[in-house]
């Protein structure tokens, strides 16, 4: 297999697929943040049969890390990201050093407290002190679930998603189902701004024993990772019993079993599978959504019903 290109700069990336675009060449785009596995290789598998060629965006954006979350500990390996690529066949890796200007005519922190009020929620990069004030908001989709925790978690990944589709220009765009909010914070985005983009969500990928694939699993201790075993089992078990059971019954056992196992739960829904509204009992296709700590790492994963 050829190497990918490897390209860190902005109008690089531009001129990288306009060049190809205006030849009719069809691209897709994967954003991760990095530090690959099956779950990425998968969504790179899809998009290489839907598009001529495949540009995989590798960037940890601050935007979308409050100060107090594990930015500065997010796994990275670039070399080994770099090997998974080739050996799969991308064209194109874009990982650039910075995506945001600087503050060099913004101080935003003598603006702090004026726009969001001193107690606010911000992220690690107006933490420190970008320049950076444009943030696209999908209102009801980025609350609830893992809105509530991650209050600004949404805002800035609809933000970088957005500056990575006018950088990069892709005809489609694949985001993992794991990831469940955020694939529909996406598609809504898509609609709600007219990207012409196509957005395709991908089953989500597993390790043998049932957990879901994720970056964070490797900072998981072993009896944690055991531990956490609990998240795919219950949601399994609760697809199995959803025909008998209420869904604050089918909740309950999620939640019981995830504690039982020594798993702090963040939270535990039902919700309808296009809207996200928690839903009382189930008369359309709903997804049960599960976030939940062991030990430092947070994880989330789901069902579809
Ligand atoms: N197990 C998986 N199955 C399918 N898609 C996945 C899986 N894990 C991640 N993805 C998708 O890969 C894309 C990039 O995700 P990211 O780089 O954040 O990896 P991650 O494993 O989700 O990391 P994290 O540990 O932060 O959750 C997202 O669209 C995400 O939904
Ligand atoms: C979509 C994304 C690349 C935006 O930073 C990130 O949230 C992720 O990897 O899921
Ligand atoms: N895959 C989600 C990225 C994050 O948790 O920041």
């Amino acid at each position: 297999m050829s190497e990918p290109e490897v390209i860190r700069d902005k109008s690089q990336m531009r001129a990288w697929s306009r060049s190809r675009r205006c030849n009719g060449i069809t691209l897709a785009l994967v954003p991760t943040m990095g530090f690959l596995h099956e779950g990425h290789l998968s969504l790179i598998r899809t998009a290489k049969a839907l598009a001529d060629l495949t540009v995989v965006s590798i960037y940890v954006n601050p935007g979308q890390f409050a100060p107090s979350e594990d930015l500065s500990t997010y796994p990275s390996d670039l070399a080994g990201d770099l090997r998974k690529l080739t050996s799969i066949g991308v064209d194109a890796v874009f990982c650039p050093t910075e995506l945001y200007h600087s503050a060099s005519d913004t101080d935003f922190t003598r603006h702090r407290g004026t726009i969001y009020g001193e107690s606010e929620a911000v992220s690690s990069l107006e933490d420190g002190g970008s320049g950076h004030q444009t943030w696209i908001r999908v209102e009801t989709l980025e609350k609830g679930l893992c809105g509530t925790s991650r209050p600004v978690f949404f805002r800035g990944v609809a933000t970088v998603v957005a500056k990575l589709f006018n950088i990069v220009e892709p005809d489609v765009a694949l985001f993992g189902k794991k990831d469940y909010q955020q694939w529909r914070v996406i598609c809504q985005m898509v609609r709600d701004l007219d990207f012409d983009i196509k957005i395709i969500g991908v089953d989500i990928v597993r390790e043998a024993d049932g957990l879901a694939m994720s970056s964070r699993n490797v900072r998981l201790l072993p009896e944690q990772r055991e531990m956490a075993l609990s998240i795919n089992k219950s949601l399994s078990r609760a697809k199995v019993a959803a025909r008998q059971k209420s869904c604050h019954e089918l909740k309950a056992l999620i939640m019981q079993a995830i504690s039982e196992s020594g798993g702090k739960i963040d939270y535990v829904e039902i919700v309808d599978q296009l809207n996200l509204r928690p839903v009382e009992e189930i008369s359309c296709p709903v997804v049960l959504c599960v976030a939940a700590w062991f030990g430092n790492v947070r994880l989330i994963d789901n069902i579809e019903l």
